[in-house]
């Protein structure tokens, strides 16, 4: 099958191109080059050319710089919100399905449990709110889609907590660690290797809709940062502060748990463990897992 990607260098659109030939699908990739999201004419034009005999649109394409996206709020929703919007309108004409992904900052982290997909969004920070937008756009826009909302994304491309750790970890005898977030840290290729499998099914008539996908088990950052320091060797002391002790210009949901129940149930799609993929990240930057 043919498929339309949104991003090429990201976490999520490196790990679809990566698994893309083996699960028996051609790629068409709209990079930055091609389509600069913060003009969000420019998606329409990009789509026009590839559309025909497409069978799904994936969007691996955001906004992820949480703070930075504070003081460039607009910037932010231009890509996260308004360029969605557009692609999801086109697909809806077209009659293609188009898969989003999204993530736990669309809620305020209240509570202990975890939230399924009908929970009350609440964003606390500008990136959430743009994020949050950008689903509303995708379900308004009225045509087929699957929303999928992901946490903590880990792989050993681009900029993520796990990399930051491991180079941090090298550097230093000890590093303090948010230990009062709770969520699941999930690797960049489950994510991929989900939206692959929905986008096929969706493609054979499948329903879509919103989707919870995060890796198990749940753990705090201080937690995910141990880990990450004793599969990649470090001797790094992890040690455990409450949020209020790291100030940052957004705020963070505090609880990030998300039930996955409903994409196992629709689609087969189990949680990963993310302390495999974490072996794996290592394996491919050429660290010992
Ligand atoms: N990272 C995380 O922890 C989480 C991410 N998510 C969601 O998962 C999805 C994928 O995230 P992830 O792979 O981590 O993202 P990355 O930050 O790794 O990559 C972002 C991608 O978006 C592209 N992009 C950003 N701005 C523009 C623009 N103006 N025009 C064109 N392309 C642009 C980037 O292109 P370029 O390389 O050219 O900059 C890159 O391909 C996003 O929807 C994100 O919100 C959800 C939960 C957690
Ligand atoms: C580097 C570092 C961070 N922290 C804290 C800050 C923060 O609360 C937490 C995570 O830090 P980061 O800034 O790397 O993570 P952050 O950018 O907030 O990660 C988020 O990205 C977006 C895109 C999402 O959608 C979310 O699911 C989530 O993955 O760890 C420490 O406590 N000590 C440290 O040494």
């Amino acid at each position: 099958m043919r498929i339309v990607l949104f991003g090429r260098s990201g976490q999520v659109a490196t790990e679809i191109a990566r698994q893309a030939e083996a699960a028996g699908v051609k790629l068409d990739v709209i990079d930055r080059a091609v389509a600069d999201l913060s003009d969000p004419a420019s998606v329409a034009p990009a789509l026009a050319e590839r559309i025909a005999g497409a069978e799904a649109v994936i969007n691996a394409t955001a906004w992820t710089a949480v703070d930075a996206a504070e003081a460039e709020e607009e910037t932010a929703r231009a890509v996260n919100a308004v360029a969605p919007d557009e692609m999801a309108r086109l697909c809806a004409k077209a009659g293609l399905p188009f898969l989003h992904v999204s993530t736990d900052y669309v809620f305020d982290g209240s509570g202990e449990t975890a939230r399924d997909e009908a929970a009350p969004t609440a964003p606390l920070s500008a990136y959430g709110r743009t994020k949050r937008d950008g689903e509303e756009a995708v379900r308004a826009a009225g045509g087929r889609h699957a929303i999928l909302r992901t946490s903590w994304v880990f792989s050993a491309h681009g900029a993520n907590f796990a990399k930051t750790m491991l180079r941090l970890g090298a550097e230093r005898a000890r590093l303090n660690v948010v230990a009062d977030q709770i969520g699941g840290p999930t690797p960049a290729a489950d994510i991929a290797a989900a939206l692959l499998k929905m986008a096929r099914a969706m493609a054979e008539g499948a329903p879509g809709g919103t989707f919870h996908f995060a890796g198990a088990p749940d753990t705090s950052w201080a937690g995910f940062a141990r880990e990450i320091m004793a599969r990649g060797g470090r001797g790094c002391e992890i040690g455990e502060i409450p949020t209020a002790d790291w100030p940052t210009p957004a705020p963070r949901p505090l609880n990030s748990r998300l039930d996955c129940a409903a994409i196992h149930a629709a689609f087969g799609i189990a949680r990963p463990d993310w302390r495999a993929g974490l072996d794996a990240v290592l394996t491919d930057l050429g660290e010992t897992a």
